[in-house]
């Protein structure tokens, strides 16, 4: 993907007609929750509210790069991958822009199975089969001595901005859903059950614990390997599900993959 300008909060130009900034576009399995294996297109939007320490999408978040497609120019590139019937939206955060709108409603009209992969702080109304949404916890914040870039900056607005319920509720509410938590050890399990019940006591659906999903931290092979077992007998005790991370096993941390 050309990389001709920079995204952080804003979202693409809209010069003529709606159109996205994108980092990359390819077709893959799904490598997380519960589709886990199934072939999909994926379309990576630049740009995100938030800034992980462990964003391994780096060039959506911290150092933010983008070609500009059209909303037709994306679904070509789609289409070109004739044997997908499943589109995975995801980023940097996709929903910041208003654009993943168009395009999901695009999606919708072509019969497409559309996943959003979101950090669950901005709900929007458009037609998506399944929500993925990975609330951040405070583990992920991006403390001076974490931070990939630079010196702990923005931490307070990662802190500020990481859950927001009225969000997740709407989310969970509107949508098929998967809550995906990405586990650094043991020391997550009290949040991600304070944050469920919060979730659980501000939407109206049940949301069962077969939807909560742990996913082991990890961005290369080695990180997943030394991760993976700790977070399935976390899975085991709490009864919640294990995602395994299926691209990394596959492909470790290639792009495009
Ligand atoms: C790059 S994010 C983009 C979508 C959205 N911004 C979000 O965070 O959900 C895609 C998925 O990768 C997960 N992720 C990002 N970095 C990770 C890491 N180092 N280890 C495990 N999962 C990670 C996120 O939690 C999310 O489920
Ligand atoms: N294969 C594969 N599966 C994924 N599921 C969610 C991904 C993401 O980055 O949102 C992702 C990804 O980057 N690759
Ligand atoms: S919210 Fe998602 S894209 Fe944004 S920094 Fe965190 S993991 Fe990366
Ligand atoms: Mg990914």
């Amino acid at each position: 993907m050309p990389v001709s300008s920079t995204a952080d909060d804003q979202t693409a130009d809209d010069v003529d007609g709606a159109a996205l900034p994108i980092n990359e576009l390819f077709y893959s399995l799904q490598g997380e929750g519960k589709l886990t294996g199934t072939p999909s297109v994926f379309v990576r939007t630049s740009g995100c509210n938030l800034r992980c320490w462990f964003c391994d999408s780096y060039h959506t978040s911290w150092e933010p790069t983008h070609g500009t497609m059209s909303i037709n120019d994306i679904i070509e590139g789609i289409q070109s991958h004739g044997d997908a019937d499943h589109v995975v939206l995801t980023g940097g955060e996709p929903l910041i822009h208003d654009e993943a709108v168009t395009l999901l409603e695009r999606l919708d009209d072509l019969g497409y199975h559309t996943t959003v992969e979101t950090n669950g702080t901005i709900h929007r109304d458009a037609p998506i089969d399944l929500a993925s949404i990975s609330p951040k916890l405070a583990s992920s914040t991006p403390t001076a001595e974490k931070d990939p870039k630079g010196d702990g900056e923005w931490a307070d607005r990662h802190k500020d901005r990481r859950i927001d319920f009225d969000a997740l509720g709407a989310l969970v509410d509107d949508y098929d859903t998967q809550l995906k938590f990405v586990v650094t050890g043991p020391d997550d399990l009290p949040e991600i059950e304070s944050l469920l019940a919060d979730i659980r006591s501000t939407a109206a659906s049940r949301i069962p614990d077969s939807d909560v999903l742990l996913m082991p931290e990890g961005t290369t092979r080695d990180e997943v390997d030394a991760r993976r077992n700790e977070v399935a007998d976390l899975a085991m005790e709490y009864g919640y599900r294990y995602t395994p991370r299926l691209h990394v096993d596959l492909w470790n941390d290639a792009p495009e993959t």
